[in-house]
């Protein structure tokens, strides 16, 4: 039995079957195919024999296709075309067989005429015994087994039939009816399809060679009914084409519709951001508003409270205004809140008691005071003595005690306290540090600075009453004098303008500021002034006792020792300046007023150099006691170091003094918290005590 191989390259085993046998090569109608399957014959069979097999099949069909009216003379014509397309055939395969010729292969033709490829070739291999057959190979590479890029230059790889030994060949014609069809698979598509064609074709011929019109009127009806059937196909199938196009542009408008949605919700997406921006910042902004109309409305509140508290405060003032039934511009004051600040005129508040009066310590209306009760004798009323006072309150300078207001009812003045005491005590150095001689001068320089603006006033005032008792100190030891005006209160009282009081009632000790010439007329003038501030000065550089002041300091000028009578404990005086000023103390402490120096251009003239220095220096001091003190040694209410320290329920510790007065004015709040206390007892803060002296020995 005839075996079928596969040779795509052909290796020399293959080679080796084919060496003494004619290599037959199926040639088709296609000649471009033909020449390839050649080409790839000559390249793999030079030298060898080579056959070229065409089946020829006689193609009437085109013959008959346009008009079959002409087949009245069909056997004439069907054997002139046979006879032509055979010789065509013949002069194709001699073209090839001379293509073949230069490459030295040997070239022959076989040419069988067959209705059909497939017998044709069964019967060349049988008639012939064909041993080798190389044929273009189908289409269908699986086939094969081999890509166009293997075998470049053709785009199929012929096949080569090896068919065995010719007694196999040569078995009975049913068995190589079932191998040789097996070789048609090896043909290439275009060669089927030809071969469908020509069977066709074939069909159509043997109709129209058996005259058999009835069977052609049932092939033509079938074929008309079938294309009927393919253009009703191809109608739905553009029927159905046009659908899907509509479709398709339905869509396509859906699509752009969804794109336009898209991008307009774009669009409003993107504006929604902005406008959540923008109220984001809006929100912020009004949160910050917020925050600042708190802040105001806070501050508000208070202002609003104090507004309160100063309406409080008024209408107090108010109330004490009508029980005195005056109209005054300052502060007056009702007997009871006298009596209250000063404790029922306790003794331990007292300061003081000099010809007009005592002098007390009181806290009135939360302000740490000095009451001066005035003599109630006399007969000045009311309404005189709240006139003097009112013209007395508005004499104001730096360098005079404030009068805060007064008790028409008691008659008293209620004055600034001024918590560095007197002159007077510091000169006398009661549980003092003696004064540095800056201070010193720095005290003479304020009472001077007093003394030109009382003069100066108009019309003029003449204090009259000025000695070391009269000029305090506050805790910058700046210097103030009291008890302006207060013997014209009280001569009006007395209602004798003969008797002096300044006279009458003084000590000698005390009449030894009082001018001479005064002494003599009884004639006040500002030079009577000029004359106590030189004692003053004279106390001042000597700390001395008046007796012989005047006297010794004369002696010492005119002995050029002026050291010997200088207050040493003052510190280092600058002797040049200090004699000067010595100097200018006799010169004011002369008995005739008229030899008294004027006290701007010639006492502040030499005054005044000093006045940086001292200031300077007091400033110093001052600064320095502060510094030091420590904040817990300072009463919370009066802002001083305290002397007894105590503590209240709140837990601080406040001037005893000032607590109490707190307490007794009606509060049963802490004055640092405002809450309310659980008691008002106080308890001595001996141990703060303790400090504070320590503190201040030091
Ligand atoms: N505002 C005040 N602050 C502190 N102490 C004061 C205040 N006013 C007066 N004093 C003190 O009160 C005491 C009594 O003073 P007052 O003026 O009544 O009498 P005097 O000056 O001693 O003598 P006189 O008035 O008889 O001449 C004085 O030692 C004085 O230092």
């Amino acid at each position: 039995m005839g075996s079928i191989q596969e040779p795509v390259s052909l290796p020399e085993e293959q080679l080796e079957g084919v060496e003494n046998d004619t290599v037959y090569v199926a040639v088709g109608n296609n000649a471009e195919k033909n020449h390839k399957l050649l080409h790839w014959v000559i390249q793999n069979f030079s030298g060898k024999k080579i056959c070229l097999l065409h089946i020829l099949i006689p193609d009437l069909v085109n013959s008959f296709n346009t008009n079959v009216s002409e087949y009245e003379h069909k056997d004439h014509a069907i054997k002139a075309f046979k006879e032509h397309g055979s010789q065509t055939m013949h002069e194709f395969l001699d073209q090839y067989i001379l293509t073949l010729v230069p490459s030295g292969v040997q070239a022959s033709k076989l040419l069988i005429e067959k209705d059909n490829i497939e017998k044709g070739i069964k019967e060349a291999i049988f008639q012939h015994n064909i041993r080798c057959l190389v044929m273009g190979a189908a289409a269908d590479r699986h086939n094969t087994g081999l890509d166009s890029e293997d075998t470049p230059g053709i785009e199929t790889t012929p096949v080569l039939l090896m068919l065995d030994s010719n007694t196999e060949a040569k078995q009975s014609e049913k068995i190589k009816s079932e191998s040789i069809p097996n070789v048609l698979q090896y043909l290439d598509s275009s060669d089927m399809e030809e071969t469908e064609n020509v069977i066709a074709r074939t069909k159509l011929t043997d109709l129209l060679i058996h005259k058999d019109d009835e069977a052609l009127q049932n092939w033509r009806a079938k074929e008309i009914s079938r294309r009927k059937e393919v253009e009703k196909q191809l109608a739905r199938k553009k029927q159905d084409v046009l659908e899907m196009k509509n479709q398709r542009d339905k869509i396509i408008c859906e699509l752009q519709m969804v794109r336009d949605q898209s991008s307009a919700l774009r669009n409003q997406l993107f504006e929604s951001n902005c406008t959540a921006t923008e109220l984001e910042e809006k929100f912020l902004s009004a949160v910050d508003l917020l925050i600042s109309f708190k802040e105001k409305r806070d501050k508000l509140r208070i202002e609003h409270a104090n507004a309160v508290r100063k309406v409080k405060v008024l209408t107090k003032i108010g109330e004490a205004d009508t029980t005195s039934s005056y109209v005054v511009e300052f502060p007056t004051f009702s007997f009871m809140e006298v009596n209250e600040a000063t404790h029922d005129f306790d003794q331990s508040w007292k300061i003081g008691e000099g010809r007009y009066g005592s002098v007390y310590k009181g806290l009135l209306r939360n302000m740490l005071v000095a009451i001066k009760m005035l003599p109630s004798y006399g007969c000045q009323s009311q309404l005189e003595f709240q006139h003097q006072v009112d013209v007395l309150s508005r004499v104001r300078h730096p360098n005079l005690l404030t009068l805060i207001g007064s008790c028409a009812e008691s008659k008293s003045l209620v004055y600034e306290y001024l918590n560095n005491g007197s002159l007077e005590s510091h000169l006398a150095c009661k549980n003092k540090t003696p004064l540095p001689w800056q201070i010193r001068i720095s005290i003479a320089t304020d009472i001077c600075s007093a003394l030109i603006f009382l003069h100066s006033c108009e019309p003029c005032i003449v204090h009259g009453n000025l000695k070391p008792s009269k000029v305090l100190l506050d805790a910058n030891f700046v210097a103030k004098l009291g008890d302006l005006g207060i013997p014209y209160l009280v001569q009006h009282s007395v209602g004798s303008a003969d008797t002096s009081p300044i006279i009458c009632n003084n000590s000698h000790e005390n009449l030894a500021y009082v001018d001479p010439e005064y002494l003599d007329t009884g004639k006040l003038t500002p030079e009577s002034d000029v004359y106590s501030f030189g004692i003053i000065l004279l106390q001042l550089l000597t700390g001395r006792p008046l007796s012989g002041l005047v006297r010794d300091m004369r002696c010492a000028l005119e002995k050029e020792n002026l050291k010997t009578v200088l207050d040493l404990s003052a510190g280092e005086w600058p002797l040049y300046q200090t004699t000067q000023l010595a100097y200018l103390a006799l010169r004011c402490c002369e008995k005739t007023w008229l030899n008294r120096p004027d006290l701007v251009s010639e006492v502040w003239s030499v005054l005044k150099p000093f006045r940086t220095i001292c200031i300077d220096r007091r400033q110093e001091l001052t600064s320095k006691k502060l510094q030091r003190a420590p904040s817990h040694f300072v009463c919370p209410i009066v802002q001083e170091v305290m002397e007894d320290p105590y503590i209240a329920a709140d837990g601080f510790t406040y001037e005893e003094e000032a607590i109490r007065g707190w307490l007794d004015s009606g509060h049963d709040t802490s004055p640092m918290t405002n809450l309310t206390l659980e008691h008002t007892d106080l308890v001595p803060n001996y141990a703060l005590h303790n400090a504070i002296r320590e503190w201040q020995q030091q």
